[in-house]
């Protein structure tokens, strides 16, 4: 079993035990559940591009952050001009919670995707009740039919949808599927692999009205100028934030270079 064998088969069993314990009801009585969403896909348009990430740690480089607090991490991304902010949710893997979704919310009014590996309707309901404004759907382990089920659920709630692919087949199930924006992982998930130029290689197939987004991997503002050439209008970055005692300040430089670059 591979590494995103391993977290989709825990993180079956984690959806059936909360929902033996919260009751959908209960996720649509929250009072979060009718607020109003952020569109991420539009910030990206209209500002720095970037989407700053909170994870604490990961598969792939086990510990990066454990010391923070998310609130002055996501304040400090919020005010470093990132289009919007990514909070990891799983916590087996990457250390994060749904409470960290909370707080994250509670203390910026830009846009939230919620990092999570989705796999059932339940979480859809539970990203609008913790007040997200996006979220994620990988292909690489959803069928067709459940990608088009959950973006639908999702954009029913009046979320964006951001759409993972890493390679040609992924991106074939993706066409028909209602999403906002497509990213391209430059990670393979289950060898780690990173290579930005697989979101160079994809780039030319993605449809032209879906935003564009690369992931993973990018730690210097060239890369980003690169990446715009071929039509990329978002960038999601963790680990080169996370892994300073600032991530807000290397947040604020990064966006203020990428400026001076643009
Ligand atoms: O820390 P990086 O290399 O900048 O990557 C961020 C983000 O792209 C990565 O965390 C990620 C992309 N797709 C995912 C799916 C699940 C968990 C994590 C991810």
């Amino acid at each position: 079993m591979n590494i995103l064998d391993k977290i989709i088969a825990d993180k079956f069993k984690e959806v059936e035990l909360k929902k033996s314990l919260i009751p959908v009801s209960q996720l649509e009585n929250s009072v979060l559940f009718d607020r109003k969403c952020f569109s991420l896909a539009e910030n990206l348009k209209s500002g720095s591009g970037i989407i700053a990430e909170h994870k604490r740690r990961s598969p792939s480089k086990s510990v990066i952050n454990q010391s923070l607090n998310v609130q002055d991490v996501v304040t400090g991304y919020e005010s470093a001009d990132a289009s919007g902010i990514s909070v990891l949710t799983d916590g087996k893997y990457f250390g994060g919670s749904l409470e960290d979704l909370l707080y994250a919310r509670a203390s910026v009014n830009i846009p939230i995707l919620r990092k999570e590996f989705m796999i059932d309707d339940y979480q859809v309901k539970e990203a609008k009740a913790y007040g997200a404004d996006a979220i994620l759907l990988i292909a690489a382990v959803l069928s067709e039919k459940q990608l088009i089920h959950l973006a639908d659920s999702a954009k029913d709630l009046g979320m964006d949808v951001l759409l993972e692919i890493h390679n040609k087949e992924e991106l074939q199930k993706s066409l028909k599927v209602n999403a906002d924006m497509i990213g391209v992982n430059n990670r393979n998930l289950k060898t780690f692999e990173v290579s930005i130029e697989n979101s160079k290689e994809l780039a030319e197939l993605i449809p032209n009205e879906i935003v564009k987004v690369s992931e993973s991997g990018i730690s210097n503002t060239q890369a980003i100028a690169d990446l715009k050439n071929y039509g990329y209008q978002g960038f999601l970055i963790g680990e080169n934030f996370m892994k300073t005692d600032d991530p807000g300040a290397a947040a604020k430089e990064f966006i203020k270079e990428l400026k001076s670059i643009a």
